[in-house]
Order: C-alpha cells, then structure tokens, then sequence
C-alpha cells in the first residue's frame, strides 16, 4: 500500500519503520520538519491512504485536508474530539473515509470491552466507588488522555450513578475521578479502581512499547481503502 504520513515523531517514525517491513510504501511526510511539503498542494492520488499521528490542534484540520481530496485517513491524535461530529457531516459530504480510534492497540480495545461489562456488574452489586488514572511520559501534550476519555465516557454510560467526569479529585459523589500523572518516558498506563468498605477492583492496561498502537494504525490502515464512511476499533476487531 502507498501510505502518506502526517505526523513524523514518535508515531510516524515507528508506523514507518513497521510498514516498511510490511512491505508497504512511504509516498509522503508531512510535518514541520519537511516544511516544503504541504497537505494543501499533496498529491492525493499518489497514496492509498493518510495515517494522521500529530497535535491536538492540528489533528483537525489535516483530517479535513485529508477528507475534501478524498483520501482516506486513520488518525490517531487525541485531544480534538470536540470537532469530531463535524469530521464526520465533512465525511458524510464527501462520501469520505475515516477511521479514529483514541487507542489502536488490541490489548487497550479488549481493556475497553472489559471496561463496559465490569461497570454495568459494579453498578448493579452496588457499594463502589470508581475512578479512572491514566499515565503517560512528560512529552504528552493533552490531559486526561484520549483513552481515559474513552473509558470514562463508557463508565458514565454504564455507571449511572456517575454523570459527569472531573480531571482532578471528584468533588460529590456523582463525579467520576479521571486522574492524570505526567513522568519519565511511560507509553501509556490506565487503571480503572472500584473501591468499596471491603475491597478493590482494578482493571489495568500497560503498554510496554508503542508496537500495539502502531500495528493496529497499520491494520485500520490496510482495512479502511474501500470502506466508506466513519469508523472505529469495534469495526475492526468485532470487539
Ligand atoms: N490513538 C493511539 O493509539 C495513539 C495516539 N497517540 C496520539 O498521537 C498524537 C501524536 O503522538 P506522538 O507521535 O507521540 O507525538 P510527537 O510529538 O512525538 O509527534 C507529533 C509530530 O507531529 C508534528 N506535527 C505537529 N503539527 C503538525 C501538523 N499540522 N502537520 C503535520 N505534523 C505536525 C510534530 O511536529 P513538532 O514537534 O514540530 O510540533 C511532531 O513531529 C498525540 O495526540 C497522541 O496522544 C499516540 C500514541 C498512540
Ligand atoms: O500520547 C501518547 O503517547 C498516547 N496517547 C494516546 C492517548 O491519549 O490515549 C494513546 C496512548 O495512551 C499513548
């Protein structure tokens, strides 16, 4: 497959290195580091589809860039979702393809699935407390993370007694604790607690290296030309 890059740090330079060994071709790079290259003046026709790895302010735009020159995008920057509905109306306009997901390891969307079954038994069984901590090394630029905002969501769907998330100590009881820590060179470490008077229950995810995340980007990458419309992990792993 002819893959353009968005995004050449720590994401892009691994998604290269391993779709490269896959046998895939790097046709484009677009970051600040290539300031000659431009999503704008791209030649979209050239790739077969744009895998999206950069900023929380620059995510939504280059999904735009991506979806009005028809070319298909996984992204996989968090921090931008308060524009995600009109990504998806920009991809409906465009009969467009997009495919996000907060975390593309397949350890982390089991860890979602889990998530979902465990709050609706804890909220049934009653007398817990649950909070959501998620960890990550200091280059990281958006809190809580993308993924803890995921869980989170799932917890208020499934949880009802929580309504709202708060990201620091909750405040009342309706408040779901979504707490962020910032150290070293951690990938990504998120722990969901349920406490009661007698006992926890913990429900852990730690990435050890960043592979799991790129071999799913590669995996939606390789799924997403031919499939129109909005996609995510559950599409793809049927989890
Ligand atoms: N969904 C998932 O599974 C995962 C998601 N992520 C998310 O992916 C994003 C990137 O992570 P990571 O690779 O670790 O971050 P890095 O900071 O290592 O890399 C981001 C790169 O994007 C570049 N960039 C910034 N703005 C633009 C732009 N407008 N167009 C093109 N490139 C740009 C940055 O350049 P410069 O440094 O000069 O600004 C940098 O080289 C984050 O939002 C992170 O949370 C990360 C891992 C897994
Ligand atoms: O910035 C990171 O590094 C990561 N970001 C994603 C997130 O915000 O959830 C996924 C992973 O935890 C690594």
């Amino acid at each position: 497959m002819k893959l353009l890059l968005i995004g050449y740090g720590k994401m892009g330079r691994a998604i290269e290195a391993r779709a490269v060994a896959r046998g895939h071709q790097i046709v484009g790079i677009i970051d600040p580091t290539y300031p000659e290259a431009n999503i704008a003046d791209f030649d979209t026709t050239t790739a077969d589809v744009a895998i999206e790895f950069t900023h929380p302010d620059a995510a939504f735009a280059n999904v735009q860039a991506c979806l009005r020159q028809g070319l298909p995008v996984v992204c996989g920057s968090t921090g931008w979702l308060h524009h995600f509905q009109e990504a998806v109306k920009l991809c409906q306009t465009n009969d467009g393809s997009l495919f996000y997901a907060s975390n593309y390891s397949v350890g982390v969307n089991l860890f979602f699935h889990f998530n979902e079954y465990i709050a609706t038994k804890m909220h049934q069984f009653g007398g817990y407390d649950v909070q959501v901590r998620e960890i990550h090394h200091t280059q990281k630029v958006d809190q809580p993370s993308g993924t803890a905002l995921t869980a989170a969501e799932a917890i208020l769907r499934h949880f009802p007694s929580k309504t709202i998330w708060r990201n620091e100590a909750a405040q009342a009881p309706n408040e779901l604790a979504v707490l962020s820590e910032r150290t070293g060179s951690v990938v990504g470490t998120h722990i969901v607690t349920y406490t009661s008077e007698a006992d926890t229950l913990e429900l852990k995810h730690e990435a050890h290296t960043r592979d799991g995340f790129v071999d799913g980007a590669l995996l939606a990458a390789e799924w997403l030309p031919g499939h129109q419309g909005v996609f995510g992990m559950k599409d793809l792993l049927g989890i």
